[in-house]
């Protein structure tokens, strides 16, 4: 198992995680999550596909009860899969023996919870919250790397103040500095904006997404938050325990030569070619049961079952009936 200890100075000052392995750091393939109670038995990941490179911002998004959280507890050590694979930063989650799985929580990952209350010790303050975490792991250096976070976090100002003195945007933001201090590689973060008011929420995701761009560390936020996706440039939708689409958004410079946002939304293919069709296809077009398609030379056509009023429009060919022969 490589694990992630060392850390390097920024351009910033900050301290970046080492990256002593190559590949994605992320990488979830085929994962399977049962639970049984009772007998009865409930699949919360269903064969779930996932790479995130070095450095992405990716914001998971879906509604409740398709696997959001229970993802987030595999990739943070605390829960294991039943099936499929799972690294992150080069780690198996699946092989981690007890103590490697503490150095993994230590070291490998950051998290922020939902629940301000949770993050933080009440009877510490922010500045020493953020300390805690190097303590146990007796790193040294240790004052200047608490203030170097909270002011990336934009709350040096709330250094010797207890969480109870801190509004829940402060909270959340000291929050991230600790999770962000034993400069692990990737920052899981769980509904970190639930509690907050809207503009509470867009400062603290602003933060967040600058001081990991900041110290080049990879984030996994999941959200219902509508607003997140602006600040993230991959979202990725999760439904019924599996990826099923994504939106990228990149800026492109148009001809008139102004710089654009633009999102262009992807579906997942699995490794045996599955998809999964948005819903909103498949309720507009009733497809059902069995879908037809066609390879065009770029891209391929799926079709509803009952074609015979539908000829394309560019007067391109049916496409073939299911035995293969062109209908005449
Ligand atoms: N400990 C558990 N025991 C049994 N079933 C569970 C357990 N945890 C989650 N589930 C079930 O697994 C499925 C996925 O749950 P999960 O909490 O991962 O969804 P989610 O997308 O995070 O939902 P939400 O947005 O409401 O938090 C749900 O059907 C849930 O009821």
């Amino acid at each position: 198992m490589t694990t992630t200890t060392a850390s390097t100075t920024t351009d910033h000052g900050g301290v970046a995680p080492v990256r002593e392995y190559s590949g994605p750091d992320i990488w979830c393939e085929d994962l399977v999550r049962i639970y049984s109670t009772e007998g009865v038995e409930v699949q919360a990941l269903q064969g779930l596909n996932l790479v995130v490179d070095p450095g992405d911002v990716v914001a998971l998004v879906g509604a409740s009860g398709s696997g959001k959280s229970t993802l987030l507890g595999i990739l943070s050590g605390l829960d294991r899969p039943t099936g499929g694979k799972a690294r992150v930063a080069g780690v198996d989650l699946l092989t981690m023996n007890r103590a490697q799985r503490v150095d993994y929580q230590r070291h490998v990952v950051g998290f922020v919870w939902q629940q301000t209350s949770r993050n933080l010790l009440p009877f510490l303050t922010a500045a020493d919250n953020v300390a805690l975490p190097m303590v146990i792991s007796s790193r040294k250096e240790r004052g200047g790397r608490v203030a170097e976070l909270l002011d990336l976090l934009g709350v040096a100002d709330c250094a010797d103040r207890r969480p109870a003195q801190l509004s829940g945007g402060q909270q959340q933001r000291v929050a991230i500095a600790t999770a962000l201090a034993n400069s692990p590689s990737v920052l899981l973060a769980d509904e970190p904006t639930g509690e907050l008011d809207d503009a509470a929420s867009e400062q603290v995701l602003e933060a967040m997404r600058s001081a990991a761009g900041e110290l080049g560390t990879t984030v996994l936020v999941v959200t219902h938050d509508p607003t997140v996706s602006d600040h993230v440039r991959r979202t990725v939708q999760i439904r019924d325990g599996r990826t099923s689409t994504e939106v990228l958004r990149e800026r492109v410079v148009g001809e008139d030569g102004v710089e654009r946002l633009v999102a262009r939304e992807y579906t997942v293919i699995d490794r045996a070619g599955r998809i999964q069709l948005p819903q909103a296809y498949v309720r507009e077009l009733g497809l059902h049961d069995r879908v037809r398609i066609e390879k065009e030379p770029t891209h391929v056509q799926v079709w509803p079952d009952d074609q015979e009023h539908h000829l394309p429009a560019n007067g391109g060919t049916r496409p073939p009936t299911t035995d293969g022969e062109e209908e005449r």
